[in-house]
């Protein structure tokens, strides 16, 4: 055989067919899986199996033989060897001995079948190619198990992919030219002979080979190794499903792999996620990144790297406390003003977008915590007597009487935007309706309640009635709530005719002469509303612990009332209440109370508490007002009896002394005195007998001025035995009571007096204090004396009665 590669009947194929076949195998990536996975394609050892039974046909029996074959392959094989490797001869010196192999091995399935012999060897050139990227793939899977790769275990194509492993190929990756592996794969494919001669006989038995399988190999690989690349990329495939996934889908899409691969860049490395992942996780998806990175350097496609959102939807948004609204409450407000530490981050990731439009499209059905809105159903029992008016009428006298309030008594409000009218305006408190007359803040006024149940009114629906008319067990008709409402918010009018008193009674003398139900409710300026023409709030009935509340309220100068949630708001389907306070007018009038609450009174009438309470108020406030004048009345005397020491005391400071002062400290010199005396006599005296000469003139005390007045007496003051009767110890105390002066009323009176005195003495100039504090020292002194001379003489059972007689006297006074 000379340098020419010349077969009869078969096209030529040199080294440089297949030097040029090896480069599109070299090019595994693009070229290789541009036509690899479009079509079904031959495996290597099909194509070498093929290609070998091809051969011994031909050599056999001498025909060709019908086969079934990929055209397309053959296409894109002949597309670029068949025109050109037809008659072609190439040089065949330098690399002769591989050529040999290559002809030898070409030589031995060469067969004079023209087309169909080419294409065989053509396929074989595509096997080897296929081997070549084979085994280059194989390599970069370093970490990946082979067997979970191969196909099942006895197929020739498991096999072939076998004998391609990288330990096959000895030092596989450091010289990587195609000819070597050529050269290796030919001299393998030479060394199968007795594969197939197996692979002819289990043909010859029918048994098909598994082409299939050898195709999903090759495709797993290839997939897999997209995968892997992907997995730098930063998903990570989770096994086989993710295998299967890629293989799926990358082989459609050849052109564009071919565009993104970029074999010389280096893979991004995986962003790093902010939403708490655990940290030996990262640690360890960072080094699978850096070992897999310079691995997969030259193969791995570049694709579009992944950006993780630090705020918005996902992981990692910023807690704050500013809220849409705009009500927020001023602790709210405060604590984000205060908020100093840096701002938290959400640890889970929220729903994705349009869940929510999923959940209502295919959602779960639900119930809400509480009926918001739930009317009954239409065909209630409805009162045919009951004739609805919802504004208030004038009847008879009333109109003519009727004063309207006049301009200047109206409020003018004075709240500031900021605010609005909250609970501390004004015209709140004085159940005033704030309008664009008075008020200027507009929509931000918040002391517009009917103006609201206008509005609503005029929106009209259900909804916005808000009530509705029920039939009660034992209490007639009632009313209930078809919807929520707030605390306090504004339920419903009640509306009637405005009658005069004279009208009402003549009215219950005669229309309403046998009702049972009365729908008459004090107004203003002495007038009725009679509701038995009115609006629906007539039906709501009483309850000793209500949920609602009837109130008057000046709206535009006009009286009106009006029904208003409690405290607690009011719930759906909730009957509606208020109390009554109900003026029965005459007893034969009473009606039982049936509203079920614990604390019921019993009886539809006034509130006992209330009057409880009111009487309570007037006795605390006339104590008050005596407790004052008590107080003032002892400021007074001490006042008087100071002012009365220091006109003594600095007589020659006539100026800094008032007169009154001189007066004061006569008298409490005189009483020092007389104590002094008291005590003297009563050392002397009997126990039961006491000076009546101690009775200062200005004693309160009538009984001992008197007793020294009486010539019967002589001046003596008879006392009861100390074994004697309390009445008897008590006009003791009597006798006694002036000798306490100072000191008494001080213990008498109350903390304010003093305060008021502290607050008198500070009012002095220095000089004027030190006479103060000199005739203080007076005083004390006449005190002193008067203590000693009251505990020597007075038994234990005398001064006891004191205290209480003293109580006794205060609590008469009361
Ligand atoms: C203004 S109407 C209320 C509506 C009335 N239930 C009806 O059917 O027309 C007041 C009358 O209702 C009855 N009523 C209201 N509350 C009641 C209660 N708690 N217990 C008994 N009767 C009550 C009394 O007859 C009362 O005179």
């Amino acid at each position: 055989m000379d340098g020419r590669l010349g077969l009869s009947g078969a096209s030529p194929v040199t080294p440089e067919t297949i030097s040029d076949l090896v480069k599109k195998a070299h090019e595994p990536l693009d070229a290789t899986m541009a036509f690899e996975y479009t079509e079904q394609l031959l495996t290597p050892e099909n194509s070498r199996s093929e290609t070998s039974s091809n051969n011994e046909n031909a050599s056999n029996e001498e025909k060709p033989t019908l086969r079934r074959r990929s055209t397309r392959v053959t296409r894109a094989s002949l597309r670029g060897t068949d025109t050109e490797t037809d008659s072609h001869v190439l040089p065949f010196d330098a690399e002769k001995s591989q050529h040999t192999v290559l002809v030898e091995s070409l030589d031995n399935s060469a067969a004079p079948l023209g087309k169909k012999s080419r294409s065989s060897q053509l396929r074989h050139s595509i096997a080897i190619m296929e081997s070549a990227l084979q085994t280059e793939t194989s390599l970069v899977q370093d970490r990946v198990d082979m067997d979970d790769h191969a196909v099942a275990p006895d197929t020739p194509v498991s096999k072939s992919s076998r004998e391609l492993q990288p330990e096959d190929v000895p030092g596989a990756l450091p010289p990587r030219t195609l000819r070597k592996r050529v050269e290796q794969a030919l001299a393998r494919d030479k060394g199968h002979s007795s594969r197939r001669e197996s692979s002819k006989a289990k043909k010859s038995d029918g048994e098909a080979p598994t082409r299939r399988s050898s195709r999903l190999s090759l495709l797993e690989k290839v997939s897999d190794f997209a995968g892997r690349a992907s997995s730098v990329l930063g998903k990570r495939p989770s096994g086989r499903t993710e295998l299967d996934r890629r293989s799926s889908l990358r082989p459609r899409q050849p052109a564009a792999l071919k565009e993104e691969f970029k074999p010389t860049e280096e893979p991004p490395t995986k962003k790093r996620r902010i939403s708490g992942s655990e940290p030996q996780s990262k640690e360890r998806s960072g080094s699978e990144t850096a070992q897999e990175a310079p691995i997969f350097s030259e193969a791995i496609p570049q694709f579009k790297a992944k950006r993780w959102l630090t705020h918005g939807l996902y992981s990692g948004q910023e807690y704050t406390n500013s809220r849409p609204s705009q009500n927020r409450t001023k602790i709210a407000r405060r604590k984000s003003l205060n908020q100093n530490q840096p701002p938290t981050q959400r640890r889970f990731l929220p729903l994705p977008m349009f869940a929510g439009e999923r959940l209502l499209k295919t959602g779960r059905d639900f119930e809400l915590p509480f009926d918001i809105y739930s009317p009954l159903p239409p065909g209630q029992p409805k009162p045919n007597e009951w004739r609805k008016t919802n504004k208030n009428v004038f009847v008879g006298e009333a109109g003519s009487i009727w004063r309207a309030t006049k301009e200047e008594e109206l409020s003018k409000c004075t709240c500031l935007p900021e605010t609005g009218c909250d609970q501390d305006c004004q015209n709140r408190y004085m159940f005033y309706e704030c309008d664009d007359g008075i008020c200027g803040l507009g929509p931000a006024c918040g002391n517009r309640n009917f103006e609201e149940l206008k509005q609503r009114a005029k929106a009209g629906g259900k909804y916005n009635v808000g009530v509705e008319v029920i039939k009660t067990a034992d209490r007639g008709y009632g009313v209930r709530s078809n919807r929520t409402f707030e605390p306090n918010q504004i339920i419903v009018e009640y509306t009637g005719e405005i009658i005069t008193q004279a009208e009402c009674e003549k009215r219950m003398r005669t229309i309403y002469k046998k009702n049972e139900c009365y729908y008459l409710m004090y107004f203003d300026q002495n007038m009725i509303i009679d509701a038995t023409r009115g609006s629906i709030a007539r039906f709501v009935n009483h309850a000793c612990e209500p949920n609602c509340r009837m109130e008057k309220w000046t709206v535009a100068g006009k009286p009106r009332m009006a029904l208003f949630a409690g405290d607690r708001g009011i719930m759906t389907g909730e009957e509606l209440s208020y109390d009554y306070n109900f003026d029965p007018y005459s007893l034969k009038n009473v009606q039982q109370c049936r509203c079920g609450s614990e604390k019921c009174r019993g009886i539809l009438g006034p509130r006992p508490r209330e009057k409880e309470q009111r009487a309570e108020l007037r006795a605390a406030k006339l104590k008050e007002i005596a407790d004052t004048k008590k107080a003032n009345a002892a400021k007074r005397r001490k006042e008087n009896a100071l002012n009365k020491s220091r006109s003594r005391t600095t007589k020659k400071r006539g100026p800094l002394a008032p007169s009154s002062l001189k007066s004061g400290v006569k008298k409490a010199v005189s009483r020092a005195r007389s104590a002094v005396n008291r005590a003297t006599v009563s050392r002397k005296k009997p126990a039961n007998e006491i000076s009546s000469v101690a009775a200062p003139k200005n004693s309160r005390s009538t009984t001992p001025s008197k007793a020294a007045r009486n010539p019967r007496s002589g001046g003596k003051i008879k006392l009861p035995t100390i074994k004697g009767s309390r009445a008897k110890a008590k006009t003791s105390v009597r006798v006694k009571k002036p000798a306490q002066t100072p000191r008494a009323r001080n213990s008498k009176a109350s903390a304010s007096p003093t305060k008021s005195k502290v607050v008198a003495v500070n009012s002095h100039s220095p000089a004027q204090r030190r006479t103060l504090n000199s005739k203080k020292d007076v005083l004390k002194e006449a005190r002193e004396t008067i203590n000693k001379g009251t505990s020597r003489n007075i038994p234990k059972a005398a001064r006891a009665s004191v205290i209480s007689s003293g109580r006794s006297s205060r609590t008469k006074r009361h």
